[in-house]
């Protein structure tokens, strides 16, 4: 099995606390993005302690209060399955927080780590300031929920976006990648894909890739698993019958989205 897919661990690292998925520079080749996928039981509290890292706490499905130890945000999430297709409630922490996150019903909250040095104010995101984006044409239609992208300055280094594609379409395409740090023409970002099915059985096709192709790994990714991006291009596609969902974590030196698309590729575009 390729090294960038991780299945869930499914971990009970405390009662009612399921740690699903928990990707680390120490255990993964990223050196900026972080990655945790909890599930929380009615009534359970998750907390942790924040070094020089800041955390988007994304209510995935379900609804959960989430405090810093100075202000509290109470009933935020907004759906049960992340294919009613509604934007959801995040909140950003800085780094050096304490926060908790308490399951008011059954959650799953994804943690989207990166390297913060300077303390910001903690802030709800709530769904109705996600930027949601029809991108594509034909067969590369997919819909963007913007929940923490470049141009909203609350994070230091932290990009935040989920995307669905809808049967037999493609996103993440033409190919992209972002792993060079050489703006204006393009930015280094590691990222992550959280992915859910829908039905849960389905599966869609991941390929990473670089341009000279020492990377270069085409795998099946079945819901609720994780694709790590260190570099290179990464395409999806999703069979017919299916609907795809990933969640996105990109983080890299300048927190600014620029990518470059690969030329072979970038013809369709153009049609
Ligand atoms: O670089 C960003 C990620 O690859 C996705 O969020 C991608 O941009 C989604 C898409 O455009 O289809």
């Amino acid at each position: 099995m390729s090294k960038l897919l991780r299945k869930p661990n499914n971990q009970e690292i405390a009662q009612g606390v399921t740690l699903v998925h928990d990707v680390t520079s120490e255990n993964s080749s990223l050196e900026y993005v972080g990655f945790k996928i909890i599930d929380l039981a009615p009534g359970v509290t998750y907390t942790e302690e924040l070094g020089k890292q800041e955390c988007c706490i994304v209510a995935v499905t379900g609804k959960i209060n989430v405090s810093d130890r100075d202000v509290t945000y109470e009933n935020i999430g907004t759906r049960k399955s992340v294919f009613e297709k509604q934007p959801t409630d995040s909140v950003y922490v800085s780094n050096d927080h304490i926060f908790d996150v308490e399951a008011v019903s059954g959650a799953r909250v994804a943690l989207c780590y990166s390297p913060s040095e300077k303390q910001l104010p903690t802030r709800l995101i709530s769904a109705s300031e996600n930027g949601v984006e029809q991108r594509g044409t034909g067969n590369n239609k997919r819909m963007v929920h913007n929940i923490l992208p470049d141009s909203d300055p609350s994070a230091n280094s932290l990009l935040v976006v989920e995307v669905f594609t809808e049967s037999g379409n493609w996103s993440s395409y033409p190919p992209h990648k972002h792993d060079q740090d050489n703006l204006p023409q393009e930015s280094f970002l590691e990222e992550t894909y959280y992915h859910e099915m829908n039905p849960p059985q389905g599966f869609v096709f991941q390929r990473v890739y670089t341009d000279d192709r020492s990377l270069d790994e085409t795998m099946t990714v079945e819901n609720g698993n994780v694709v790590i991006v260190p570099v290179g291009y990464h395409p999806v596609g999703v069979p017919e019958g299916y609907t795809s969902y990933y969640l996105n974590v990109m983080a890299g030196p300048k927190r600014i989205w620029k990518f470059h698309n690969d030329p072979d590729h970038e013809w369709i575009l153009k049609r």
